[in-house]
């Protein structure tokens, strides 16, 4: 499976030519990260450390105008989805954990049964006032081993903000406190919960397994909202009209409104009026030109993602104003990319947060990636460069390095991640080899400043968009397509390890637009 999933996901590109330079000089001190990794100095100068200027307007009305994000969505893997993907599910590395917490084990105390550290709820000041204080010892950030009863105590609900995170796995949803005590855990870990190995009867299975939902099928879900809000506003249109000067005006700010911008739009009713012009016209007719005029939009920016594996590794940076889904997308990739027989490291570079650090590193140990992290506040740059050294001393095939999207204003974003770029060069002048930008469908025309933003500062290189379900405003993708042009690599439709899937122009215009396949 390894070879044909990564081709039908991944393109592989030419060699490197350029040899990579030796390492610069380091002056700051030696940072220690989360694994017993040996750790890095700090590649940059002690005058690069300073963060440049004030606020910049643009930046902060473009982030202040974000609209809010809407409900997430209850969309979770299966356990046998994680199978599928060669992924071992959380629940059995907690089974596994809780097996050994029987005589002595631990659990950590921010990560109870089924849940995700929270990243929500803290706010600019507080990160600047760590920022400000001084760097937060990694056992804040990982905290001590605790008792297994006192672990097993912790409520299922962890509010450590203004709102809970969901569970990380379907089945973990069902899972109720006290159902599950270290006593239970299986003796083999490589059986699921509730099955035992030798003759033993086995039990009912608590949750009927559900048909898996193609690709198709679950993308028409996620747009659902989306597609019906559209199709149903034309349809209405329609009624009974033929197509004049007016329905034809009426069109073209019903596509504009639905995020699919004036370009589409106009392209839509163009060749609507070349088509059927004077001539009675029906939603359907309607939808099947929108659908044509979408995918000519799409088609050029579906591109895969290109990887160079002769780079060992190829270095990802992602990129992305805070919230977007840059952790989760991560996972996502992790967990295609490990499954498919490669090495992969997580580099934790969103430094601004405990739980963002703590989210990463799950992420890793799910999709037994390599992980590496440094103290709360750290410079980001200092642990890519490190980051990218210990991917090519452990020969890793792709490093994923994360970054932190929750910055004040446009000087200190443009800082952080320009230096994270300048360090990650002296180690190879190519890297990074791809930069990411996750996009949330949700924030709509948001959306559109935040890829001008980072392209600018960050040199982006390709998108994706997450939170496609459940949202009205999948048209963006669209807006942004027309106006930026940049490969947009795959979509997230869902919370779950497998709800990224690579971007099909096709499959996607015929979503929006309601039409079956
Ligand atoms: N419904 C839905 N939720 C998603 C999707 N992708 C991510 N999320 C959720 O969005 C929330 C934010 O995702 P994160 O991955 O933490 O976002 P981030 O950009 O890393 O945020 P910071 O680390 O805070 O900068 C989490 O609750 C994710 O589970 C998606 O495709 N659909």
């Amino acid at each position: 499976m390894a070879l044909s999933f990564i081709k039908k996901v991944f393109t592989f590109g030419k060699p490197a030519e350029e040899p990579v330079p030796e390492a610069a000089e380091r002056e700051l001190e030696p940072r220690s990260s989360d694994e017993d990794l040996p750790i890095a100095a700090d590649p940059v100068l002690a005058e690069e450390m300073d963060t440049a200027g004030g606020p910049a307007a643009d930046i902060d009305e473009a982030l202040a105008e974000q609209e809010p994000v809407e409900a997430q969505s209850e969309l979770l893997p299966t356990v046998d989805d994680l199978g599928d993907m060669g992924v071992v599910p959380l629940s059995l590395l907690e089974a596994e954990a809780e097996a050994n917490a029987d005589d002595a084990a631990v659990a950590p105390p921010s990560v109870p049964s089924g849940h995700l550290p929270h990243k929500g709820g803290d706010r600019l000041e507080d990160d600047a006032a760590v920022r400000e204080e001084g760097r937060v010892e990694p056992t804040e950030v990982f905290p001590e081993e605790i008792p297994a009863e006192e672990a097993h105590n912790i409520p299922v609900e962890v509010e450590q903000g203004s709102q809970s995170l969901p569970p990380l796995v379907g089945e973990m949803s069902d899972r109720t406190e006290g159902d599950v005590t270290p006593a239970e855990a299986p003796p083999n870990p490589i059986l699921p919960r509730g099955f035992a190995s030798g003759p033993v009867a086995e039990p009912e299975p608590l949750v009927t397994p559900q048909p898996r939902l193609s690709w198709f099928q679950r993308l028409r879900n996620g747009l659902a909202r989306t597609s019906s809000q559209l199709t149903g506003q034309i349809a209405a249109l329609f009624t009974k009209r033929k197509l004049d000067d007016e329905t034809l005006q009426d069109l073209e700010d019903l596509l504009i409104q639905a995020d699919l911008g004036v370009e589409t739009a106009m392209r839509v009713t163009d060749t609507l009026a070349s088509e059927r012009y004077g001539k009675d016209v029906t939603g359907e007719d309607v939808s099947r030109i929108m659908a044509s005029e979408i995918a000519k939009v799409l088609k050029p920016v579906a591109k895969p993602l290109q990887l160079d594996l002769s780079h060992k590794p190829h270095v990802i940076l992602v990129v992305g104003v805070n919230g977007t889904g840059k952790t989760t997308t991560i996972g996502k990739l992790a967990a295609k990319l490990s499954g498919s027989g490669l090495k992969v490291m997580l580099a934790a570079g969103d430094t601004f947060r405990a739980a963002a650090i703590e989210q990463l590193k799950i992420w890793a140990d799910r999709t037994k990636s390599e992980f590496i992290g440094t103290k709360l506040g750290a410079d980001a740059a200092g642990l890519a460069y490190d980051a990218f050294e210990q991917a090519k001393a452990r020969k890793c095939d792709v490093l994923i390095i994360d970054t932190a999207g929750r910055l004040q204003n446009k000087a200190e974003l443009m800082a952080e991640l320009e230096k994270i770029v300048r360090v990650l060069g002296k180690l190879d002048p190519d890297a990074p080899h791809t930069v990411l930008q996750t996009l949330d469908a949700t924030t709509g025309q948001n959306a559109l400043n935040q890829v001008e933003i980072f392209r600018n500062v960050a040199g982006v290189s390709g998108l994706i968009m997450t939170k496609l379900d459940g949202t009205a405003r999948g048209g963006i993708l669209v807006a942004i397509s027309a106006k930026h042009k940049l490969p947009v690599y795959f979509i997230g439709v869902g919370e779950g390890v497998d709800d990224l899937e690579p971007f099909e122009a096709e499959d996607f215009a015929q979503a929006i637009a309601g039409i079956s396949q």
